[in-house]
């Protein structure tokens, strides 16, 4: 079995809780509150800029060139599309790209950041990529299922963020670093695959806490 299906498998519970987060529902179905919405673009948006981070750290672990051009092509499209729908749906709230790059990150958002970046930083392309493939492929999955409710993709507000995540584009990319990450595990030791599991297991928890962070509007504490 490639390293990817038994990930999947192993945990499917814990992804169908992301799927059914209220946040998830409400975009589905548009009932999502636009304020939850604004709060989770502006932290999406400081997300994504560590998030971009990952994919340059990806280039400098990469032992071949194409596999160094691929991740430079995920940075730009990180950085040059999806962030574009950011600045977009900025755009529709009135918020200016100076006020998306100044904000605050949020306590959850902080944690999710640095714990990819710090496995990132320190291990291996495989643990890099265990660490970072939640974010895309849970995303991909939340897009197309979404994407399968009637008018969903049309809707005046939330459609273009299904529309983005759903398609084939992000699939692609998404899929590409599935890819990677089943080849770079091939043989792999149990003991090896045990720790990409646990880094896969705690982003896709972070994936969770995010949706639940947007949903409640977390803030640091008050009165500091
Ligand atoms: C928190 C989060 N996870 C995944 C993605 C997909 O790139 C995103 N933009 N934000």
């Amino acid at each position: 079995m490639k390293f990817s299906e038994r990930l999947y498998e192993k945990l499917q519970p814990i992804w169908r809780k992301n799927h059914t987060h209220p946040f998830v529902q409400g975009l589905g179905d548009g009932t999502l509150d636009k304020e939850k919405f604004r709060y989770f673009m502006i932290q999406d948006y400081l997300y994504l800029i560590d998030y971009a981070k990952l994919f340059a750290i990806g280039a400098v672990k990469a032992t071949d060139v194409e596999t160094m051009g691929k991740f430079a092509g995920l940075l730009d499209s990180t950085l040059n599309e999806e962030m574009s729908l950011h600045r977009q749906y900025a755009k529709k709230f009135g918020i200016t790209e100076e006020e998306l790059e100044n904000a605050e990150p949020a306590p959850t958002t902080l944690a999710y950041t640095h714990y990819m970046l710090h496995v990132g930083q320190n291990g291996t392309l495989a643990d890099l990529l265990a660490a970072l493939l939640p974010c895309m492929w849970s995303y991909w999955e939340i897009g197309k299922e979404l994407n399968e409710i009637p008018g969903a993709r049309d809707h005046e507000f939330y459609g273009e963020w299904i529309q983005m995540y759903s398609s084939d584009e992000f699939g692609n990319l998404a899929q590409w670093c599935i890819n990677l990450l089943d080849e770079l595990t091939d043989g792999k030791k149990e003991e090896e695959l045990e720790k990409l599991e646990e880094y896969f297991l705690n982003t896709t928890r972070f994936e969770y806490l995010f949706w639940d962070m947007s949903y409640h509007l977390q803030t640091w504490p008050k009165d500091e």
